[in-house]
């Protein structure tokens, strides 16, 4: 007898159901059949307000969470930057699929770079981490709240009262949206979000007909570099207030690790000492580098971890 459809458990908006969409794909070509359950969550119904005032992590997991502990759903597909470091008790992470690519990038009708907007133009972001990187950038411009799916977002840029939004690259990639960039922020010179364009699996801890169903999903590369940053996210053990960017990356051999906490005003941060730990690793290495990397930087980034 066949045995039931595994449920997908996704958030409504456009760009998670089609990340939940790519698994379904990927499990129906493997003869698994699956079915969607779409979950709203707090982040979603909280549109209003910066999503790090509303307190608590996990604003766009907590529902999805409860859904696989109650047994409503067998796997939730997240966008990974928006998991926090620390699962509930009873569920795992069974697979991380491959990177997207990471970067933030720049849209604006109103100037070809970054660099080239017009001084005092207000930019369109709710993250407390692209408005301090934006700051420091360019103290003159004026960080203006944006809150919002990708969709919400680009309409509300073309309605005006905003010269440019900040966006992450993945999510207009993966909703073929791509053609609306003006300019792709280099992660040299603008580090993204930790876990930012990888999508992950969270399943019941246990659940081995689950975990061997999404196996052949898990990236293994980008599972390393993912090791690494959360890691160190783990070790800052920031608040969600708290401008956080990094980014490792894992070619099989080699992990390299930038990563840098800022003040929320930009006017300063800290970094990691070497721009690159190339070093020969595999994924214990990965989270070791991550942890001490963060263990390095906590007490200088203490005044502005606390808030
Ligand atoms: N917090 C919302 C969110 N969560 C994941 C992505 C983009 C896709 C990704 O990083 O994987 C976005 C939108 C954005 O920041 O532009």
């Amino acid at each position: 007898m066949a045995e039931s459809a595994l449920r997908i458990g996704t958030r409504g908006s456009r760009l998670a159901t089609a990340q939940a969409d790519m698994v379904a794909h990927v499990l129906a070509a493997a003869g698994i059949p699956c079915e969607t359950v779409l979950i709203k969550t707090t982040g979603d119904r909280i549109q209003d307000r910066p999503l790090a005032d509303a307190g608590g992590k996990g604003l766009f997991t907590k529902e999805l969470e409860e859904a696989l502990l109650d047994g409503r759903i067998d796997l939730a597909v997240h966008s990974m930057k928006d998991v926090p470091v620390a699962l509930p008790p009873g569920l795992t992470l069974a697979a991380i699929l491959e990177r997207e690519h990471p970067a933030d990038v720049f849209i604006s009708p109103a100037a070809p770079s970054l660099k080239a907007l017009s001084k005092g133009a207000r930019v369109g972001t709710s993250s407390v981490r692209r408005a301090a990187q934006l700051r420091r950038a360019r103290p003159d411009l004026v960080p203006v709240l944006l809150r919002g799916n990708v969709d919400t977002r680009l309409k509300k840029l073309a309605e005006g009262g905003m010269e440019a939004i900040l966006l992450a690259l993945a999510g207009l990639k993966r909703l073929g949206l791509e053609r609306h960039v003006t300019e792709i922020l280099s992660t040299d010179e603008w580090l993204p979000s930790l876990a930012q364009g990888a999508v992950g699996i969270e399943i019941r801890d246990g659940d081995a007909r689950v975990a061997e169903a999404v196996a052949p999903l898990d990236h293994e590369p980008t599972a390393v570099a993912l090791s690494c940053e959360r890691a160190f996210q783990a070790a800052l053990d920031g608040s969600c207030k708290t401008p956080i960017a990094g980014l490792a990356t894992f070619d099989g051999t080699h992990l390299s690790f930038r990563g840098e906490v800022l003040a929320p005003d930009g006017s300063d941060f800290v970094a990691t000492a070497f721009a690159d730990r190339h070093i020969r690793c595999g994924k214990t290495d990965a989270v070791r580098v991550g942890r001490e990397e963060g263990i390095k930087l906590k007490p200088l980034a203490a005044r502005w971890l606390a808030s």
